[in-house]
């Protein structure tokens, strides 16, 4: 019986053994197959990028070929309203504006990896473009964000599960600004799964600063960013849940609106966590001036947009408020106690407060209430409600991007630690969506204690050096807390980085003198000759009054160069 018993254990054993190894084998078949899977989804993509851009080049060569004549130095050099202008009096050919920013779109790319594609459908539309000679944007080449949809583009989100299928219809702003007279030419760059400011992903790599290439453009419009900064785009689509219009701008030295989400729509715009409501993602415009954001809000905000979804709010463009220049009483933020600006980031607020009083505006100071609460309790407990899960699913069957790789770390936690930290966490912790409006309201009751229409404050920067995003998450917090009281928000470029600037940053302590406090130092660092900007906020809906006193602003940066 002892003889029989032991012979068992071993079978047992042996069967185990048999049965673990079985297992691992086919663990590690599937994973093979699936990272073959990616490779192949990945190559399919980068050819299509590839062949587009050649067609595309091609088309260039052979327009200029025989139209010697076309300035394309001239054209380059107009702001939107003067292109529209001429473009409408007949004094420039729409053919010569699209194929001038084709071939810089083109030159720009190759130095800066900003594009995901060329929309060859753009050649076809510029043939019949005339008969959209009523609209605002007769003639103007539009850069897409990759994550709008476009009818037979991929709208990859930069990860490599949703290279499935080209997508069969455009997206609502698309054939908006299609109808408004606008060819959309050119899809560009994201980071892979979009919730980081950074702008690499495993499909089409990494985009850089046009300013600088040992930096990086900005996230998650950073093609947009690149492309815009770079010259090769008179205005582009982005999007933004945490500043993600805002950091590519910044970093770029262009502008950048996050209207009230709500106020555009949002149909056929792909984001990583649908159903996420707690801090909501919104399309808005990147153009070189400000100008240039009001046209596009202006074109879009029509009764095309109204009928195509009418889940946005029938509300035009309101131009008089736009052109006001009524005295405003502006609140002014420094420093929001979590993250401390960087030299220049403060510089850039302290002269442009210094413009505005002597232009005639009030500006009082200004802190936002209970800011780590905020973040922590809204911000991220909202976003990350599902410990990352939704996240890390779409980030399945390739590999994590070095850019984004630090930030998704803490995600792959086991469940039962995130559980527990969670349980731990909650007798402290609100639930987000109950609180979260008393926490607008809040903000609204301080806003009307001080009497302000808008805020003036810092905006993030100078462009970070590479791999420093995804280690600073917290540096969101200057940008993403509009996104959570939905507040409009815009930024502009007001100076460069200065030697001076570059010498204080040497004794940056940061406001809590940790980790992340190191990181920003280092992630700045070298940013001499780079853009910096401000960021001008509104209440909600108040989106014209948050450009005009970006209008403002930019005026007076401009008056006080010469
Ligand atoms: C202390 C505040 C930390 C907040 C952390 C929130 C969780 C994840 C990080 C988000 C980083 C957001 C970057 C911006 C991304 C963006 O706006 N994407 C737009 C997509 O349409």
């Amino acid at each position: 019986l002892e003889h029989v018993i032991r012979l068992d254990k071993r079978t047992a054993a042996l069967l185990t053994a048999a049965a673990c190894g079985v297992g691992a084998v086919v663990v590690l078949v599937q994973k093979v197959s699936r990272h073959q899977e990616a490779k192949k989804r990945i190559q399919k993509a980068t050819n299509l990028r590839t062949e587009s851009l050649r067609r595309a080049e091609q088309e260039v060569l052979r327009y200029k070929q025989s139209h010697p004549a076309t300035s394309s130095a001239n054209i380059l050099m107009l702001s939107l309203s003067e292109l529209t202008k001429q473009l409408k009096d007949g004094s420039l050919s729409p053919e010569d504006v699209f194929y001038t920013y084709m071939e810089k779109a083109i030159d720009v790319h190759k130095k800066l990896n900003c594009c995901t594609g060329i929309i060859l459908e753009s050649f076809e539309q510029l043939k019949t473009i005339h008969s959209s000679k009523e609209g605002l944007l007769y003639g103007v080449p539009v850069s897409i964000k990759e994550n709008f949809d476009c009818q037979n583009h991929y709208t990859s989100c930069g990860v490599v599960i949703n290279l499935d299928q080209p997508i069969q219809e455009d997206s609502v702003l698309v054939k908006v600004l299609k109808s408004q007279g606008a060819i959309p030419f050119v899809k560009t760059n994201l980071p892979q799964a979009l919730l980081n400011y950074d702008c690499s992903n495993p499909i089409y790599g990494q985009t850089v600063n046009p300013h600088n290439l040992q930096k990086t453009s900005g996230g998650s419009s950073g093609g947009e960013g690149a492309l815009l900064g770079g010259g090769g785009s008179v205005l582009g689509l982005g999007s933004d849940i945490g500043g993600s219009i805002r950091f590519p701008a910044s970093f770029c030295g262009v502008c950048g609106l996050k209207p009230t989400a709500g106020r555009l729509s949002s149909k056929g715009l792909k984001t990583i966590l649908p159903g996420q409501k707690s801090v909501l993602s919104c399309p808005g415009p990147m153009a070189k001036d400000v100008d240039s954001l009001a046209l596009f809000m202006q074109a879009v905000l029509c009764d095309h947009m109204f009928s195509l979804d009418p889940t946005i709010p029938p509300v035009p463009f309101n131009v008089q408020m736009y052109q006001s220049r009524k005295p405003l009483r502006i609140g002014y933020l420094e420093n929001d106690g979590y993250t401390q600006p960087s030299p220049s980031m403060l510089r850039g607020i302290r002269e442009v407060k210094a413009l505005l009083e002597r232009a005639g505006h009030t500006l009082v100071p200004y802190k936002p209430p209970r800011i780590k609460y905020a973040l922590h309790e809204l911000i991220v407990r909202g976003v990350l409600a599902d410990g990352g899960a939704t996240m890390l699913q779409k980030l399945k069957g390739s590999p994590v991007d070095p850019a984004l790789i630090e930030q998704v770390k803490p995600y792959y936690l086991p469940k039962w630690i995130k559980k527990t930290m969670s349980f731990l966490l909650s007798p402290v912790s609100p639930r987000v969506p109950a609180v979260l409006s008393d926490y607008i309201h809040e903000t609204i009751a301080e806003w009307r204690r001080l009497d302000i229409d808008v805020l003036l404050c810092p905006m993030l920067g100078p462009a970070f050096n590479f791999f420093y995003c995804s280690r600073l998450t917290c540096a969101v917090s200057y940008t993403m807390i509009y996104n959570l009281l939905n507040f409009p928000a815009g930024c502009l470029p007001v100076s460069t980085v200065t030697e001076q600037d570059e010498e204080e940053l040497r004794h940056y302590k940061g406001n809590y003198q940790d980790m992340w406090d190191r990181h920003f130092k280092k992630a700045v660092t070298g940013s001499v000759g780079l853009p910096v900007a401000v960021q001008c906020v509104a209440l909600p809906w108040h989106d014209e009054l948050c450009l005009r006193f970006m209008k403002e602003v930019e005026e007076l940066v401009k008056e006080s160069r010469k």
